[in-house]
């Protein structure tokens, strides 16, 4: 199968009035990290949740697998293969971080020993099996976006979504999260992931596509996304419009 395995085709998201998401198209290939980036309000979210399926759009097409999966919902895609995380961290608090992880993992394996086995795996690979037993509540905010991506992974996805997984780390912890992330790769799971701050996401994308007001700005190699007068320019508005 030769067809890219992510491929957005003209897709547009319009909340009202205001065009969040307008005539979007890129792909992302097997085996690839892809930084989707851009500065407040560019649309990066909503572009994702049109690609997890949490939201419709109001024109273009999501295939995957060179397979239209634009009617299908969020559930659907993940028993395709599209796993994602949460901006806002959605783990059940009270339940302990294995059982957080047996919910990714039922959707594969239907039979709970098997999905704890699963789970167990993933808490492993993700560093988080010493907190295993632990209830999700009692963990720090890095562990808990481990938690969020381990429960992504438990989908067995082959593409992983990532939503601002590295937002609000330390610069060490988010160093933890990259490497997560090119592990993640090497077992041959392709990566899309939305961050705001370009300084993490550049050093470990293939990749990068620029949104900015709903619209492509950039796509390319970080290095010639980063130079790029354009980008940097809506990113300087963005921080003088910050301070
Ligand atoms: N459900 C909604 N209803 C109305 N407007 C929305 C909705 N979701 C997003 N928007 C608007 O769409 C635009 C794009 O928002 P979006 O959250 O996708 O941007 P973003 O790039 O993810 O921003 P941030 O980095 O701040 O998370 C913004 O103007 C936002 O206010």
């Amino acid at each position: 199968m030769n067809a890219p395995l992510l491929q957005v085709d003209d897709v547009s998201r319009r909340f009202g009035g205001l065009a969040a998401v307008s005539n979007v198209s890129f792909e992302v290939g097997r085996g690839e990290i892809v930084g989707l980036i851009g500065p407040n309000g560019a649309g990066k979210s909503t572009l994702f949740n049109l690609i997890a399926g949490a939201l419709p759009p109001s024109s273009g097409r999501i295939l995957f697998e060179g397979e239209d999966v634009t009617a299908l919902a969020a559930p659907d895609r993940c028993r395709r293969g599209i796993g994602r995380t949460f901006q806002v961290v959605k783990s059940f608090d009270s339940m302990s971080v294995l059982d957080n992880v047996v919910v990714g993992a039922l959707v594969r394996h239907p039979h709970a020993a098997a999905a704890r086995r699963k789970a167990a795996e993933v808490l492993d690979f993700a560093g988080l099996a010493p907190r295993a037993a632990s209830p999700a509540g009692d963990l720090t905010p890095p562990e808990k976006r481990r938690l969020e991506v381990a429960r992504a992974l438990a989908t067995e996805p082959k593409l992983l979504l990532l939503d601002e997984v590295m937002t609000g780390l330390t610069p060490a912890e988010a160093q933890k999260g990259v490497e997560l992330v090119r592990k993640v790769r090497e077992t041959g799971v392709t990566v899309l992931m939305v961050e705001h701050v370009m300084e993490i996401v550049m050093p470990l994308v293939d990749r990068a596509f620029v949104l900015h007001l709903g619209r492509e700005l950039a796509h390319g190699k970080p290095a010639d996304v980063a130079a790029d007068p354009g980008v940097i320019s809506a990113y300087l508005g963005d921080r003088r419009r910050a301070s």
